[in-house]
């Protein structure tokens, strides 16, 4: 019998509505499979704890997090009481950094059933494998002066070794997929980091002449996730283009509330975290209509970095049965709750496994 051990983080808003979520449809899993078996232990980490304490997490955070087999979080942002980058850099992106997490996974794939605004969805599926360690979310740079001398410099870094790497993920990631990697660029623009991208883009694909290549620059990348996203296997984007990109992946899908991702350390030194594309959404918070199936797909997404694919599988086939029956949350053009769209996936699963 396996025991997994996981820091479950829900963070704010949502966060504490649809991580809940997931953890019961896990617990469907391991009821089922008593061979796996989850070790859940819950911190109250997040802004309301930045409230009380001044630390979005204490100062020991990650060393308590360090023993654990994966962190599951929801979100974290209270924009109104916390400003987003205290909260953000606070906990995400301190967990990401400090675990060395430097590859984010995140897919998008049609789903029967769900009402893509696409004309013509035609069943895609993608997955951007994000840079996620560095990149322009850099905290190089500073402000000076005030007034109408005040200058601002936000500095980008790329270094060879992690660019290198996040595309050496890709290529492996697309030998087993459909064999394609599109490297996002913006080499017309930014005239250093995105012409180096590039050439290692160029150098790494070397190593693997049986995978097709393409380079497209992120402004019509973007485009054609909406008018052709069939046409893209694996892409390769640094970390703000990988953000920007799999918000519009989720928006294909029907919703970003549909999206999960991965934060993965490659080395598995420390422990990987998953957690949902989406934020916290205080716009529909503490109302239980918030989409669980992004938070969902990211336990499937835990399920397949312990080796359990088969698992992964049944629990994406639940989700698909469930929005292809219409129990949907209204994101997604559905009236269900997020308990009912949860208990039904639940259901679901019992049948198939
Ligand atoms: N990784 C993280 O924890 C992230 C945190 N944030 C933070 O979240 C807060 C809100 O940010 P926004 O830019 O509004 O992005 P957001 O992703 O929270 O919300 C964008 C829109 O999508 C909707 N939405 C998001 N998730 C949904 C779900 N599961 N079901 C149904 N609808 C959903 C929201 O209602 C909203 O209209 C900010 O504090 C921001 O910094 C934003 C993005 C990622
Ligand atoms: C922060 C953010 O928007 C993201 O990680 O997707
Ligand atoms: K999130
Ligand atoms: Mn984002």
């Amino acid at each position: 019998m396996e025991k997994k051990k996981i820091a479950v983080i829900p963070g704010d808003g949502i966060g504490k509505e649809v991580v809940p979520a997931a953890l019961k449809v896990l617990e469907v899993v391991s009821q089922l499979n008593e061979d796996l078996q989850f070790d859940f232990t819950e911190f109250p980490w997040g802004s309301e704890f930045y409230l009380k304490t001044g630390e979005m997490m204490p100062k020991d955070g990650l060393e308590t997090l360090r023993d654990f087999d994966a962190v599951f979080l929801g979100a974290v942002g209270d924009p109104e009481r916390v400003p987003d980058h205290i909260s953000l850099w606070g906990l995400l992106i301190q967990i990401r950094r400090g675990f060395q997490q430097t590859i984010n996974l995140r897919p998008a794939r049609y789903f029967q059933g769900l009402d893509s605004p696409l004309k013509n969805p035609n069943g895609f599926d993608i997955v951007v494998v994000r840079e996620n360690s560095e990149g322009e979310y850099s905290d190089s740079g500073g402000r000076i002066h005030h007034g109408e001398d005040e200058i601002v410099i936000q500095n980008a870094i790329f270094t060879r070794k992690r660019t290198e790497s996040v595309m050496r993920y890709a290529f492996q990631l697309a030998e087993k997929r459909r064999k394609s990697v599109t490297s996002a660029t913006k080499s017309n623009g930014l005239v250093h980091s995105m012409p180096f991208w590039d050439e290692v883009f160029a150098e790494v694909s070397e190593d693997f002449t049986h995978i097709n290549t393409k380079k497209i620059h992120i402004d019509a990348l973007a485009a054609m996730f909406v008018t052709n996203p069939e046409s893209f296997d694996v892409v390769v984007a640094s970390n703000l283009f990988g953000d920007i990109l799999t918000d519009i992946g989720g928006a294909i899908m029907g919703s970003i509330g549909m999206a999960p991702s991965a934060n993965i350390n490659v080395t598995g030194e420390y422990p990987s975290m998953f957690e949902p594309v989406h934020g916290s959404a205080p716009d529909i918070a503490g109302k239980n209509r918030a989409n669980p199936i992004g938070q969902i797909w990211t336990a499937k997404m835990m399920l397949d970095h312990f080796g359990k694919q088969a698992l992964g599988e049944e629990v994406l086939q639940a989700i698909e049965n469930v929005t292809k029956q219409g129990c949907k949350t209204p994101d997604i053009g559905g009236s269900c709750s997020t308990t009912e769209v949860t208990d039904e996936i639940c259901r679901n699963l019992q049948n198939l496994i």
